[in-house]
């Protein structure tokens, strides 16, 4: 409830209460988050927050966003924010009003499925789906990024965030950092803990992450697939059934010829291969700017030609985006000037989903 005193208190109410909770990504006032705005005598106004939960790491942003709001309407306003923490019967009601106003959790049918495959771990495939994840995001689309690499997770310490997911009810709201939003198996087990669960746990916790995280109004969805052609590829695969690829591969023969097992499975299976990215391209010498093809050259090239699919770039071998990845900070973010991070967003921006065949499709009609 709101305490209502002084001139510009509707103002105020609106500008507060329509303040995005970052996490659950709806306005503050309808889900019951706003417990009182007060205006002082001078320029002050003191606003509480009602938190869902005590460890609510996004409070700073919280607390900064709704400053904003209230400078935004009183300009000049000396802004105070404080929080409170829901009681259970609190967090209930706005679950509720969450779940009613939200439309159903999973991965929304217009978002863009696009998977990130490679033949062989260390080709970079992670750091590659990280940074178009970031790049698609910053170049204003609304992205999710799933990490299905599940025995080698890395998007917890790629994105620099270790903390669970919050949950409602049977359902988890993604991680966000970056403007991207993340799922990981990493989040919910303590670092340095192998996973050793077998398939049919593996498969349960994908159809989770598929089906009750809710994802909200995406564009596009990242997948970071381990590599290979294993069983999990395949499981995600299924779950997400309109997912296109894009096939990571060095230029090195031996890791081209590996990846091209991917583009193999993706035939059988009839996915589409949006393109091949080329990454470890060239080592571009800091100072004379020679580049040395440290791992050959031409393997992206000659997959795109066997797959039948665009070559969409090449990433060149970057220590900047090596010391992002160990500091948690995406390299189009920390140096976005750097060859890698240039690369990464060109790409990104000139990304085209590949047709599907409707060959062996059901088609949505009804035969009168
Ligand atoms: N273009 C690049 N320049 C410099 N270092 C890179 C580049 N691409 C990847 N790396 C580094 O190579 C290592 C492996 O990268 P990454 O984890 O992204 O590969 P991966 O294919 O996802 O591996 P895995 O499948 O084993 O998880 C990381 O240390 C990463 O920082």
């Amino acid at each position: 409830m709101l305490a209502r005193n002084g001139p510009d208190q509707d103002l105020l109410d609106a500008a507060v209460g329509s303040v995005l909770d970052p996490e659950l990504d709806q306005p503050l006032s309808p889900l019951g988050m706003v417990k009182a705005i007060s205006v002082g005598r001078g320029e002050g106004v003191a606003v509480r927050i009602l938190l869902t939960t005590e460890a609510c790491p996004l409070r700073q942003r919280i607390a900064d966003d709704v400053a904003t709001a209230v400078r935004g309407v009183t300009p000049g306003a000396i802004v105070e924010v404080a929080f409170d923490v829901m009681s259970e019967a609190q967090r209930q009601e706005t679950a509720r009003r969450f779940l009613t106003a939200r439309t159903t959790a999973g991965v929304p049918h217009r978002a863009e499925v696009l998977a990130v495959a490679s033949g062989k771990g260390g080709v970079g495939k992670s750091s590659v789906s990280a940074n178009l994840a970031v790049a698609l995001a910053q170049q204003g689309k609304s992205v999710g990024l799933l990490d299905a690499d599940v025995w080698g997770y890395s998007v917890p310490q790629l994105f620099g965030v270790r903390r669970s997911p919050v949950a409602l009810y049977e359902t988890m709201l993604p991680v966000q950092a970056h403007g991207v939003r993340l799922m990981s198996l990493g989040f919910l087990v303590e670092e340095e803990t192998p996973i050793v669960w077998r398939g049919p746990m593996l498969h349960k916790a994908l159809t989770q992450f598929v089906q009750d995280v809710h994802w909200g109004d995406l564009d596009v969805l990242l997948l970071d697939l381990p590599p290979g052609t294993g069983d999990v590829t395949l499981s995600v695969l299924e779950l997400l059934p309109d997912a296109s690829l894009i096939v990571v591969t060095t230029p090195q023969q031996a890791a081209r010829t590996v990846a091209s097992r991917v583009g193999l499975m993706a035939r059988e299976a009839s996915v589409p291969v949006t393109g091949i990215i080329e990454n470890m391209t060239g080592l571009v010498c800091g100072s004379c700017g020679a580049t040395t093809a440290l791992f050959g050259a031409g393997g992206g090239a000659e997959l795109a030609e066997q797959l039948g699919a665009p070559l969409l770039g090449g990433v060149p071998l970057d220590l900047a985006l090596r010391k992002a990845g160990d500091n948690g900070e995406p390299v189009v973010v920390s140096a976005p000037q750097a060859p890698s991070a240039r690369a990464l967003s060109s790409i990104a921006a000139a990304l085209k989903p590949a047709r599907r065949s409707l060959v062996g499709r059901q088609l949505p009609l009804t035969p009168v």
